[in-house]
């Protein structure tokens, strides 16, 4: 068997060489071959398509946070290898969503042993941007563009952004095209979900599930701000939900157009400003290596 493991040196402000020290001392231990791919941020899509065509890998894993997954996932799904996912990001919200075990060491030990494989589902925005997990326009895209310009990362430095961008809130007028019906709804913001929680674990959408060929659309129409400021920052995760009300559509393709250009963020990575999003889904896009244990399997 042949691994390639794919790197990013940065995610989560955490030191990859002891996880690369005991994944190449488990290979040798059991005659597996393996390349070490270390991501660069700039240019990484052309090289990573030359070395998985040099050393076709039997399994990629993908060692970082959700943008390394979504970056590894993209790749190999084109030339179908099976990924897996070592979380070493700052919040592994998809790691978590698929039951991946959060201990690196035993996420290896699964990716290495497992000949289970499930069909991830991959969302395509306007035939050019991708996304696994869960994308949104309005609300929680200025607070991601404002939470990366911040060196302070979790919890309360999100929480603290978003309340002040709950304060600025004002509806926008959303025209979505779905299921061949026409949507008009005026929300504080749009979410894309092919799964159900953010990275820092804030549920959006309770009916996700990023294997079934479709994804849900969610329109959040107000916010119960008092309510979630009261209830404290520590429990800001869990009252969310609880706090938002709106209408939720499920399909597997969708045209939404927006009163003028809009912040969209993907995956946790700001895209740009879009008036229009055209969003299509490839089922079973991603041949990911999971367990039985995986709660979507069921
Ligand atoms: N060597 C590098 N130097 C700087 N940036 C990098 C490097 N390698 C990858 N990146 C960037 O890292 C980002 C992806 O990080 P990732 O999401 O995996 O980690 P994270 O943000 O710490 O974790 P999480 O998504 O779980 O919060 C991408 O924007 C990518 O361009």
């Amino acid at each position: 068997m042949k691994i390639l493991f794919i790197v990013n040196p940065i995610s989560g402000g955490i030191n990859k060489e002891p996880f690369i020290k005991e994944a190449k001392s488990k290979c040798k231990k059991y005659g597996i071959h393996y390349q070490i791919f270390k991501t660069t941020g700039t240019d990484d899509e052309k090289h990573l398509e030359e070395v998985l065509s040099r050393f076709r890998p039997d399994k990629v894993a993908s060692v970082g946070g959700d943008g390394t997954t979504l970056f590894t996932a993209i790749a190999v799904m084109k030339k179908d290898i099976p990924m897996g996912i070592i979380p070493l990001g700052s919040a592994n919200g998809m790691a978590a969503e698929l039951s991946v075990n959060p201990e690196p060491s035993k996420a290896l030990e699964d990716l290495i042993m497992s000949e289970v494989f499930a069909g991830l589902d991959m969302l395509v925005v306007n035939e050019k941007y991708y996304s696994i997990h869960i994308g949104d326009v309005g609300i929680n895209a200025n607070i991601v563009d404002a939470y990366d310009k911040d060196k302070n990362r979790g919890m309360t430095t999100y929480a603290k952004y978003f309340i002040e961008e709950l304060k600025k809130l004002t509806p926008f007028k959303i025209n979505i095209k779905a299921n061949g019906k026409t949507y008009l709804e005026n929300g504080l913001m749009l979410g894309i979900c092919n799964s159900r929680k953010y990275g820092t674990g804030v549920p959006l959408n309770l009916d996700g599930n990023p294997m079934d060929g479709i994804f849900e659309i969610i329109v959040v129409e107000n916010i119960n701000l008092n309510s979630l400021i009261k209830m404290g920052l520590s429990k800001f995760d869990k009252s969310f939900h609880d706090n938002q009300n709106g209408i939720l559509i499920s399909t597997d393709e969708a045209e939404i157009l927006f009163d003028q250009p809009r912040l969209l963020q993907l995956d946790g990575e700001v895209i740009g400003e879009f008036e229009k999003l055209k969003i299509n889904m490839i089922k079973g896009a991603v041949k990911l290596i999971t367990h039985q244990e995986n709660a979507y399997l069921t």
